[in-house]
């Protein structure tokens, strides 16, 4: 692992793919706030990433320096297992067309997000980078998987072709401000906010929730996750993705009760096994993370308690 010792030019034009999705928005809030007076963004509505045209077009017109590639096909486990082919075909064109347009315009820097998801199902754990491609995927998302590892692919053969000193983070499940909390597509977080709190305010007696509730898993605040975005572009120039994480997971149980204590929620909870579990556990090891000089700051309970408020507020103009 070399390490890159720079700092980004807060004045170059930087784009942040999927600036108003989860992830972008808090990168675009993080850069803002860290001084990138340059950034810029499009909307699907504006640019659809999936048509090459465009986006080579755009590559033209804004001539980006700095690339952070956060735009994705998103969702939790039911959306994945639905609509594989969606998940597959769509963010290897997003992919594709942004890193080819950035190959083209000679962009130095480009951030590439993978996910936790991808590694194999039954890695050992905690998992370290080196595990990618060594088992097989979790089904309930392999097509997702499959396009994901392709991204991080590309970026290990640009660097390796053009040494350019493109990277790809890994980041475990992710929650905050921004998520996606619509009932069929989020992802378990944001799902458990909703559930418990429209059962709090129709005074409903039970919940019911989806899978066995025993399955693990690791998460970290948005915010978090741009702040070890920006390090990483400042401080990481290797080959091989990073694993960005708090290296702590619970239960899905566990994280039900968290919930449920900061909604307010009291009644029963059941559970549905008829619905998938997915992979048993997905431990990230931070180590690499750890040793280049960033830690997460925001804590679970605290992280929750300010998503159920942002979701409070805002739960009259979310995405259903
Ligand atoms: N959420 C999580 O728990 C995790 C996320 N990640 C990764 O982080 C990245 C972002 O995820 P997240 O922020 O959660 O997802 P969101 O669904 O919240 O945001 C995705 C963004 O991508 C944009 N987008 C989707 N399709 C297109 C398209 N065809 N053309 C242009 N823009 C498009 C959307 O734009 P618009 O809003 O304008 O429609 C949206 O802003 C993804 O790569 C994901 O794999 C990794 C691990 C965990
Ligand atoms: C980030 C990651 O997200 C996805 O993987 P996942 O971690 O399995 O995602 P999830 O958040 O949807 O579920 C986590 C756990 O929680 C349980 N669960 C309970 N009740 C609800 C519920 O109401 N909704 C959801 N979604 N899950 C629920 C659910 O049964 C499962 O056991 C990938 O497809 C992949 O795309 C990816 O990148």
């Amino acid at each position: 692992m070399g390490f890159v010792p720079s700092a980004l030019d807060r004045s170059a034009t930087t784009y942040v793919a999927g600036h108003r999705g989860l992830v972008g928005s808090a990168i675009w809030r993080h850069l803002d706030y860290s001084g990138f007076d340059q950034l810029v963004g499009r909307s699907s509505a504006e640019l659809d990433l999936r048509d090459r045209a465009a986006v080579f077009a755009f590559f033209a017109q804004a001539k980006p320096a700095v690339v952070v590639l956060a735009a994705a096909k998103v969702g939790g486990i039911m959306a994945n297992s639905t609509f594989p082919v969606d998940f597959l075909s769509e963010n290897l064109r997003i992919q594709l067309n942004v890193m080819d347009a950035a190959l083209e315009h000679g962009v130095e820097r480009l951030l590439f997000l993978g996910s936790s998801c991808i590694y194999p199902k039954l890695a050992p754990q905690p998992i370290k980078e080196e595990y990618l491609l060594t088992g097989t995927l979790e089904p309930t998302n392999d097509a997702y998987a499959i396009a994901k590892i392709a991204g991080i692919l590309q970026v290990q053969s640009v660097r390796k072709q053009y040494e350019l000193p493109w990277i790809s983070a890994m980041p475990t499940n992710l929650y905050g401000p921004g998520d996606n909390f619509s009932r069929q597509g989020s992802h378990v977080l944001p799902a458990l906010i909703r559930r418990y709190d429209e059962a709090r305010r129709d005074g409903a007696s039970s919940v019911t929730n989806w899978g066995s509730g025993s399955p693990r898993r690791e998460f970290l605040h948005v915010d978090d996750m741009a702040a070890a975005c920006l390090h990483l572009l400042e401080h990481y120039d290797g080959p091989t993705q990073v694993n960005v994480g708090t290296g702590e997971d619970s239960t899905i149980k566990e994280i039900a009760e968290i919930v449920a204590a900061e909604v307010g929620y009291e009644g029963r909870v059941e559970w549905d096994t008829t619905k998938p579990d997915g992979t048993p556990r997905k431990l990230l090891d931070v180590t690499t993370l750890r040793e280049s000089g960033w830690t997460p700051r925001i804590g679970l309970r605290e992280g929750i308690a300010s998503t159920v408020e942002w979701y409070r507020t805002h739960m009259d103009s979310l995405r259903t």
